[in-house]
């Protein structure tokens, strides 16, 4: 692939993708507020423009609770990919499309994986939009991937665990709540750029799910990031009940990378070797961001 392009490229993943894409003979990236892709015609202007033979489309709409309120997450997950997808059958290009466990109801008996031929049936907005996304790609193009990742966090951006480090920094000795009965495979965005970069390459189809192996709860999760930077923290453990949000989450979110595995093509490791490696390489700078 000669030309590629990030979409959302200043995002948590695109960030990534761009340093994972950097040897690429010519890498573009396209975010707002210079570039916004949610209207048709812009969208296939922009991208006749740059001719991309590769697109990876890391532009979302993201924060869950306020999708529940504000249709315009629909134009951002729905409406673009379509666009995108339009675009790539008509020009001959691939397109990999990055999709969420919340596309799931989260219903399976604990702690069975979900695989790509389970049926989705979103709870939120949010799902419901970006299911709209995958589906309105499926109908446009045959070209394409869609890797559905969960829990994802990065050094770029806001993510769960900077959330509840800033928290505690903030808040020092202050008890916080935290939800045990919502289980996950959190995944480093700069390993799923690794997983794109794969698929890309073998221009493999169809839908894969990309997350770390293993699971664990949001609780579990934060008291290891915590533990793995040596923050002393004061979490204490809750139901989804005693934390109550806008937006109902998946009890049991955890993917099986069945796909990428029948492939041969899976790069995901352990979510706390992971998370472990993650902290090892940016410790010094997420500290520096809340010192
Ligand atoms: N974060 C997570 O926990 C998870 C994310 N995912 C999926 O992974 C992908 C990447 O997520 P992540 O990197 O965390 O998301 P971010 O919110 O960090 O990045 C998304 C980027 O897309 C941009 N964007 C939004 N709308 C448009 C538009 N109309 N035109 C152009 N750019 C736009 C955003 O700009 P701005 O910030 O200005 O709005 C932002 O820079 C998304 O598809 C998301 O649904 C899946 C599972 C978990
Ligand atoms: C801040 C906070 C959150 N929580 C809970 C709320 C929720 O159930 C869970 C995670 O909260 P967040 O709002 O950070 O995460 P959320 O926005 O639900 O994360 C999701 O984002 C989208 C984009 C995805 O696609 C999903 O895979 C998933 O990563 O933790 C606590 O229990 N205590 C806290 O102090």
């Amino acid at each position: 692939m000669q030309k590629i392009l990030i979409t959302g490229s200043k995002g948590q993943l695109g960030t990534d993708c761009l340093d994972v894409f950097k040897d690429a003979p010519v890498l573009l990236g396209v975010d707002l507020p210079e570039v916004d892709l949610s209207d048709r015609f812009p969208c296939l202007e922009t991208l006749d423009r740059l001719q991309p033979e590769l697109i990876v489309n890391c532009a979302a709409y993201t924060a869950v609770d306020a999708c529940e309120t504000d249709a315009n997450c629909w134009k951002a997950n729905a409406d673009l990919p379509g666009h995108l997808a339009e675009w790539t059958e008509a020009n001959n290009a691939f397109l990999v499309h990055v999709s969420t466990d919340y596309v799931f109801p989260g219903d399976k008996p604990l702690f069975d994986g979900t695989v790509e031929t389970d049926e989705p049936n979103p709870i939120s907005e949010y799902g419901k939009s970006k299911l709209a996304g995958e589906r309105a790609i499926a109908q446009r193009t045959k070209r394409f991937a869609i890797l559905r990742t969960a829990w994802l966090y990065g050094a770029h951006g806001n993510n769960f665990l900077k959330t509840m480090l800033r928290l505690t920094l903030q808040n020092p000795g202050k008890q916080f709540k935290v939800v045990a009965d919502q289980y996950g495979s959190p995944t480093w965005s700069y390993t799923l750029a690794q997983q794109i970069q794969a698929v890309a390459e073998k221009q493999a189809t169809g839908i894969f799910h990309a997350s770390s192996e293993g699971h664990c709860s949001w609780f579990d999760l934060a008291c290891a990031f915590l533990d793995e930077l040596a923050v002393e923290h004061n979490f204490v453990s809750c139901t989804s009940d005693e934390f109550s949000t806008p937006t109902k989450r998946p009890a049991n979110s955890i993917l099986e990378n069945a796909h990428a595995k029948e492939l041969d093509m899976n790069v995901f490791r352990d979510w706390k070797d992971e998370l472990k490696l993650f902290v090892q390489q940016n410790a010094g700078a997420i500290l520096k961001e809340y010192s």
